[in-house]
Formats: C-alpha cells, sequence, structure tokens
C-alpha cells in the first residue's frame, strides 16, 4: 500500500493513541525524563505495561515517538512543545475533544452523503446546543479553544497593530484567547467578549487569571438575535468558518453597524491556500466543519468577497506563521 494511503487507513489508530498517551501523561514523563523504556514508563504512568507496549510501538511506527525498547522511547524535540501540558502550545484539550467529540460526529458524513446535510440536520440540535449539552463538553470544547487560539494570538495581536485601538468587541470570543492576548499587550485597550451566556464562567475565569478586572467585560448574547457591542475593533475568531456564506454576510452587515467609522474588523480564521486543497489542517477541519458546525473553510480570496460586499474597504490579508491568519476590512471614516 502507498505510504499515504496507509497512513490515512490507519488514522483512526494514531489519533487514539496519540490522546490516549496524552491522557495517561506518556509524553510528560518521556519530556520529563529523556529516554525511556516499557517498564519504566508503565511504572511511572501506572498503565498496563503489555498495552503500553503496542502504544509506544504504534506511536513510533507513526514517527510520533523515535528509538525503540532497547534505547528508550523519546518525544522528538520539534513535537515536544505540543505534547507538553506545561508548553503554550500544548494540544491536550484539542485531542480530547477530537476523541470525544468529533469522532462521534464523523459518522454522520454517511447520512449526509447519502441525504444531504441540510436534511440530515433538520432532525439534529444547533451546532452549539450540541457542543453545550452539559457542563462537561462545554469545558473540553472550550479548553480546546483556550489552546488553539491564545498563543498564535500574541502574533494576531501584533499583526492587526491595536496601539490606537480603545474598544475591541470579540464575536464569539469565547474563554478570551484573543481578548486576553490584546489586553495584555495593549495597555490602553479594553475588550468586551460577546458570547453565548454559556461561556459566561469560564470568560470569567480567564479574567481573573490574567488580573485583568474591569478591561475584560463579558455581554452575553445571541449574533443571530441581538445587534453587536459598539467598539473600533470588531474581531471575529474562529466564527465565520462556523457558518455559511449567507449566514457570515449577515453576521459581518452587523459588525459593519456597530464598527465605529474609522474602525475595522478582523477576521482570524484558518485559510485555505488559493487552490483551495492546502494545508492539509484545513482541509481536514474543513470536513470537521461539516459534522460539528454550518459552516466550511475559506481561501483569503473568499473572505475578502464577504468583507467587501459587507461594506468594509481597503481589505487585507495579513499572515501568521502558524495556521489561524487574519484579514482585515476598514469602515469608511465617515461612518459611509
Ligand atoms: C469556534 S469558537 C471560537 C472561539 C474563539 N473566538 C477562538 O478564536 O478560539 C466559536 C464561538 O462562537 C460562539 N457562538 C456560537 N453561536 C453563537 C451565537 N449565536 N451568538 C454568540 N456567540 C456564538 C461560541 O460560543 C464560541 O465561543
Amino acid at each position: 500500500m502507498p505510504e499515504p494511503l496507509e497512513r490515512a487507513v490507519f488514522g483512526i489508530h494514531a489519533t487514539h493513541a496519540v490522546q490516549l498517551a496524552d491522557r495517561h501523561g506518556v509524553f510528560a514523563f518521556l519530556i520529563a525524563h529523556g529516554a525511556s523504556r516499557t517498564g519504566n514508563i508503565a511504572a511511572a504512568t501506572g498503565t498496563d505495561e503489555e498495552t503500553l507496549r503496542r502504544l509506544l510501538i504504534a506511536l513510533q511506527a507513526f514517527g510520533v515517538l523515535t528509538g525503540d525498547d532497547r534505547d528508550g522511547y523519546r518525544v522528538p524535540p520539534e513535537s515536544a512543545p505540543y505534547l507538553d501540558p506545561d508548553s503554550p502550545r500544548y494540544t491536550g484539550a484539542f485531542l480530547q475533544h477530537l476523541v470525544t467529540s468529533t469522532s462521534g460526529r464523523l459518522p454522520q458524513l454517511a447520512d449526509y452523503v447519502a441525504r444531504g446535510k441540510a436534511r440530515v440536520d433538520a432532525d439534529l440540535p444547533a451546532p452549539f446546543d450540541a457542543m453545550y449539552a452539559d457542563e462537561g463538553s462545554t469545558a473540553t470544547f472550550l479548553r480546546a479553544m483556550w489552546q488553539l487560539s491564545f498563543e498564535v494570538s500574541d502574533e494576531l495581536v501584533a499583526l492587526a497593530g491595536l496601539g490606537a485601538a480603545r474598544h475591541l468587541v470579540d464575536v464569539g470570543g469565547a474563554n478570551g484567547p484573543f481578548s486576553v492576548s490584546a489586553l495584555l499587550r495593549t495597555p490602553a485597550l479594553r475588550a468586551t467578549v460577546f458570547d453565548l451566556p454559556h461561556v459566561a464562567p469560564h470568560l470569567a475565569r480567564s479574567r481573573d487569571a490574567y488580573g485583568l478586572g474591569e478591561r475584560l467585560r463579558f455581554a452575553p448574547g445571541d449574533f443571530f438575535r441581538d445587534e453587536l457591542p459598539k467598539g473600533d475593533q470588531l474581531a471575529f475568531g474562529y466564527v465565520l468558518s462556523d457558518w455559511d456564506d449567507d449566514t457570515c454576510a449577515t453576521l459581518l452587515r452587523k459588525a459593519r453597524r456597530a464598527c465605529a467609522p474609522g474602525g475595522r474588523v478582523l477576521v482570524m480564521d484558518r485559510l485555505f491556500d488559493d487552490d483551495g486543497h492546502r494545508p492539509l489542517a484545513t482541509a481536514v477541519m474543513n470536513l470537521s466543519m461539516h459534522v460539528e458546525t454550518r459552516g466550511r473553510h475559506r481561501t483569503a480570496g473568499e473572505y475578502l468577497g464577504l468583507l467587501r460586499d459587507a461594506g468594509f474597504t481597503d481589505c487585507e490579508v495579513r499572515r501568521s506563521s502558524r495556521e489561524k491568519h487574519l484579514v482585515i476590512g476598514h469602515s469608511a471614516p465617515d461612518g459611509g
């Protein structure tokens, strides 16, 4: 079997193996202790040695680990930041979301292929009703959002250039990864996260953890029913990719009404390359968007088109070194 096909066929094992090793502290142990043999890892993590042996062999075969049981298994240095629970790039909550939520939703694709998404979804709860069905799934989802968004936000804040900004309205801002980063880097700024009421206690925890007090406020609301709070920077981080083009147009028109003259909209999302096929993570998450939301991933050109159609001008793309990029639109200084 050609290797790309082999990796795709066995991808289901890979995701579960990585998540299981993460959940049981195998990567954390290897990062802390260096090359280690199965018996030592099993004893330290309290895991069954025979099951762990197979797990480690599979992880080594996928290239997630290097080494072997004679000289010890190791986490390659380039992967360590993503597997180390103490690293800002740690991806454990996202892995947990993939295993506990996404994998349960993927079988829906079979129904979509046979009957079409609209007909199948008509009998299902709305995307965020399912995501926020209980406190456990809400917490896992929001932790995953934080891990996907907080670290890259430093770079996005710098790319956005918020020095002259006064009031950031973070639409669907969740537990605040972008707002917190923006406030930490921009002393004169205040921010309002506008999101569903379920999110309130999670944002409060971020506000308290970073000592942001009154500078970070929460406005509970539903962006389908309510107008957006007014500000000079309206941010949409990983929000427009949850919705179809017509819904994005409605949300961006609301942002236009809420945006102060001379202000800006900041769209931050994964981007497809112009060919609409790469990078791999965007292509795969585009499938996730199909089963978990009503959205899709877009090229930079498609976002620019949505912003211009909503009345924003001087629209431009600023790319980060990571998977989340920035598309900016300006509101005319005369409000026109
Ligand atoms: C994919 S998350 C993005 C979180 C964060 N902005 C980020 O960049 O990581 C989408 C956010 O949109 C919020 N959201 C979904 N439907 C909403 C609605 N009808 N009104 C307000 N917020 C909503 C969700 O609660 C969630 O926080």
